[in-house]
């Protein structure tokens, strides 16, 4: 029996084992997406099949021809290697705490994990630049006509850039909204999957997927300052979206929590995104899809960078269970919600607990999920 220790998590205190398992692919499937868009609906449903059972045994899989470029992939990896190589009082220009929608340069140590769990005197031994969904990002609107709806929840718009002239010959600006933009066209090909897994129309979500909440994020993580000391880049978390799709190039440091309580490794593998599921889709489903922990802790002795994008409704949207998952046995248990949320809300909320600055915001304590009774 190997030992164990203790995890605090919004759902209560987990028993997790000690050892870390390494390069066990099994535990995470790599899904192959080439038939995302098959004109076969029986090819389309095999797909859907194989997504449905990632995200009630895992919570977590790789996804591979999933049709976005490596050249662009690349390309924003690059943006943001340049970036976080700026000085700090440079990247403090566009400094989160200017913002009111939790957007720009979080520097080293500046995040804390949630408030409600962990101890906010040490940060996290990563560095992040945060944007949000814009009309401009989105292949389906037009910038000349479309505007952003109603802020009512005060997180559309405002992104913070860094100025023209500090990164010259990058194109950051314009790299980071072309990859948010295909990144947001594949999350919107792969809910109409996750739609036909649930035996829902495939178009199910597509009316609050209109200007979806999205967030994404570039990730910097030192390599740790004193060896053996293991500071974790991002505590143990679940997302707070519908899901997450990752690029991490080819520095390990993700590690996911199993249904066993083990943490399990998932290293990068070439050519893939890493996907996994948030809060979201646990209310949903009623906790038949897993929001999975997880944590990055960088014990390489080498710079990581990633980019995850958290794929989400519109903020105006309400989420409740779905019809036919109200009498389904959570495989999550206590993640389950009674009433709707607002999509809006629920995100404010957990990015309130999370950056610093915002300390002035009601935690929403109310329930281990912030679910408003
Ligand atoms: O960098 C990673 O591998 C994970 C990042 C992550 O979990 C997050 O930003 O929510
Ligand atoms: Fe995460």
């Amino acid at each position: 029996m190997s030992e164990t220790t203790t995890l605090k998590t919004r759902f209560g205190d987990l028993r997790v084992q000690k050892e870390i398992m390494k390069g066990n692919f099994d535990n995470i499937p790599i899904i192959d997406l080439s038939n995302l868009r098959s004109p076969l609906l029986d090819e389309r449903r095999a797909l859907a099949k194989g997504v449905y059972d990632a995200c009630t045994n895992v919570g977590f899989f790789y996804v591979k021809n999933h049709g976005i470029s490596q050249d662009l992939i690349s390309a924003v990896h690059d943006a943001a290697k340049r970036f976080f190589a700026l000085p700090d009082e440079v990247k403090m220009e566009t400094f989160i705490g200017k913002s009111e929608r939790f957007r720009g340069f979080s520097p080293l140590y500046g995040e804390h994990g949630d408030k409600d769990i962990y101890d906010q005197q040490t940060g996290s031994l990563s560095e992040a630049f945060d944007i949000g969904y814009e009309i401009a990002a989105d292949p389906r609107k037009d910038p000349s006509t479309d505007v952003l709806p109603p802020d009512t929840f005060g997180l559309y718009g405002g992104n913070l850039w860094p100025k023209d002239g500090f990164l010259p010959g990058v194109n950051f600006k314009e790299t980071y909204l072309r990859y948010f933009g295909e990144v947001l066209e594949l999350s919107r090909a792969l809910l109409n999957i996750f739609a036909l897994g649930l035996d829902l129309s495939e178009d199910y979500f597509d009316s609050i997927v209109k200007t979806p909440g999205c967030i994404s994020r570039m990730l910097h993580y030192l390599p740790q300052p004193v060896p053996g000391e293991e500071k974790v880049g991002i505590e143990a978390h679940t997302d707070f979206e519908c899901f997450t799709i990752l690029s991490q190039e080819e520095v390990p440091a993700l590690q996911v929590l199993n249904a066993h309580n083990q943490w399990v490794e998932a290293p990068p593998i070439p050519g893939t995104f890493v996907v996994n599921i948030g809060d979201f889709f646990t209310f949903w489903t009623n906790g038949i899809f897993r929001s999975t922990l997880h944590r990055a802790i960088n014990l390489t002795g080498k710079e990581r960078y990633s980019i995850p994008f958290f794929f989400g409704v519109d903020y105006d949207a309400s989420v409740s269970v779905l019809s036919n998952c109200v009498a389904a046995s959570p495989k999550q248990p206590g993640t389950v919600i009674s009433a709707h949320i607002k999509a809006g809300d629920y995100v404010r909320r957990r990015l309130a607990n999370t950056y610093v600055g915002f300390g002035e915001e009601a935690p929403g304590k109310d329930g281990a999920l912030d679910v408003p009774a």
